[in-house]
């Protein structure tokens, strides 16, 4: 794997590389570089240096490369869906789903080609003018996680290339290898050198300094609320624009008319898909107490029956990595410490040898723990969730907004009175009736308190990226 800064492909300047291992083995894949200060200095002065001939070449012509970019990937869409799987364990499904939704996001945002208006507004006199232009922030960083390593590139590159910015993109070095490969697609589309580039590298390591850098306009960062809270810090001494998409702790809620099939068929996909590693799976389950019995056994006797190994064979894979997989006894060994009762899972799956050393974790429930507990409270990431009784709706809404994050949440309900009860109280970015996610490209992804700021998809996502400037004229 290589660096690209500036439309070369080059390795660390330092000759330093980061060891990148399989989750579905725990062994080697490959070695991928680590990118010196001296690097990251070259990737954003390229960048720095090239967006203002990119923003001139008008949104017809950079829509014209963001469209070449998608048809390259969608010829070779089955090398990305390999890499996916490989690095993130992905099963295959979930790899072919996240493919469409790189190709998705990457039409939806070259359509914005002649759509991006501004305004003209009248002054003090009849022969004044306030001419109000959107124009690029200049050089955008993007920080990319390793939970949809390919979309997240996507949702951050494509509006930022679309509105005339260039990009420094600096992917999870969990899994480098499907933006190395997004970039070798946009390459092949005929990008300018300089308007997009790659450095890899521990962001513990290289973060901050990329962060912190003066030539850096805007930041546009996926990841954990801390990694967050870390960039915000940074960002102030050049006081950067921060697109942030932090952490989750999505409540799924079930009323007692709630038709439970439909309810059971949503939770399986959103616990358990992408091995419950993802910002709007679910993380609390809130059951009204007339159903909560049935609907246990229910969701219990399923994920027994869902298959965990193999990501080409099985129904779910592992998790990311070694500290991912701790995760998840820490929190249920806490909440057996706490009363919890495992009703299901809890421990790694019986696997064959080739696995053995895989990240893999059982589907786990667990029941008895309180609305305070860790399990409740913080975000798990992983395929382990916590269920409680509820006796009243208000008594629900109150213990789903009771969560220092606010992307996602869930309500299952036959009662249109209830359902627009629920759109109005909570206090959650995003609202599911009767149906799963995920977000779609044309929808604001965004969240109130600790899950970032600003948002992503939508007219709303691309005008992020486009700063306002006013022009005062009198004639
Ligand atoms: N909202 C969401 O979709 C996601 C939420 N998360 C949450 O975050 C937790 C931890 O996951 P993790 O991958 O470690 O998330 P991180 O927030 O640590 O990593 C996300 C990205 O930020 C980079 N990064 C890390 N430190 C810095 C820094 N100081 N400055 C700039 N960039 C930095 C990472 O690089 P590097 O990989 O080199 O460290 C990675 O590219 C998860 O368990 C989950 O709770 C994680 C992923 C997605
Ligand atoms: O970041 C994520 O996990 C995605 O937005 C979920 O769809």
């Amino acid at each position: 794997m290589k660096l690209f800064i500036n439309g070369s492909w080059c390795s660390s300047s330092s000759g330093n590389t980061i060891e990148k291992l399989s989750p579905v083995t725990g062994k080697k894949m490959y070695n991928f570089p680590a990118a010196t200060k001296d690097d990251v200095d070259n990737a954003i002065d390229a960048a720095y240096n090239s967006w203002e001939k990119w923003y001139s070449l008008g949104s017809v012509s950079r829509s014209k490369i963001i469209y070449k970019a998608k048809d390259l990937i969608e010829k070779n869409r089955k090398q990305l869906e390999d890499i996916l799987v490989k690095e993130n364990g992905k099963i295959r499904p979930e790899a072919v789903g996240e493919v469409d939704g790189v190709i998705d996001q990457l039409q939806y945002y070259a359509e914005f080609a002649r759509k991006i208006t501004g305004d003209i507004v009248e002054g003090e006199k009849a022969n004044r003018k306030i001419l109000q232009y959107k124009v690029p922030y200049g050089v955008v960083v993007a920080i990319t996680p390793w939970n949809f390593p390919a979309a997240m590139v996507a949702r951050k590159i494509a509006p930022a290339l679309m509105t005339g910015n260039s990009v420094v993109l600096k992917p999870s070095s969990d899994t480098p290898g499907s933006a190395e490969f997004l970039v070798k697609m946009f390459l092949k589309a005929g990008i300018p050198k300089g308007v997009l580039n790659l450095v890899t590298g521990k962001g513990s390591e290289i973060g901050d300094y990329i962060i912190a850098h003066k030539k850096v306009s805007l930041v546009s960062m996926t990841g954990s609320t801390f990694t967050g809270q870390r960039i915000m810090e940074k960002a102030s001494s050049n006081m950067a624009k921060l697109i942030l998409e932090l952490g989750g702790k999505a409540p799924f809620m079930v009323w007692e008319d709630a038709d439970l099939n439909t309810a059971l068929k949503v939770f399986m996909w959103a616990k358990y898909s992408n091995s419950g590693q993802s910002c709007i799976a679910a993380e609390r389950l809130y059951v009204h107490e007339r159903v909560f019995d049935k609907f246990m056994k229910m969701i219990a006797e399923a994920s027994r029956k869902l298959t965990v190994g193999d990501p080409e064979k099985a129904k779910m894979g592992p998790l990311i990595n070694k500290a991912a997989l701790a995760n998840m006894s820490k929190y249920v060994d806490e909440a057996k410490a706490e009363g919890g009762k495992v009703i299901t899972g809890g421990g790694k799956p019986k696997l064959s040898k080739e696995l053995k050393e895989g990240y893999f974790y059982e589907p786990t429930i667990v029941t008895g723990v309180s609305q305070e507990s860790k399990l409740f409270q913080e975000e798990v990431f992983g395929p382990v969730i916590g269920a409680a009784k509820v006796s009243s709706f208000d008594e629900m809404l109150e213990k789903a907004n009771d969560s220092k994050y606010g992307l996602a949440s869930y309500l299952f309900t036959k009662d249109f009175k209830l359902a627009n009860k629920a759109a109005e109280a909570v206090r959650f970015g995003e609202l599911y009736i009767n149906m799963p996610g995920p977000e779609a490209s044309q929808g604001y992804h965004t969240g109130f308190r600790l899950t970032g700021q600003a948002g992503e998809g939508s007219k709303y996502g691309i005008a992020e990226y486009l700063k306002l400037k006013n022009v005062y004229i009198e004639y």
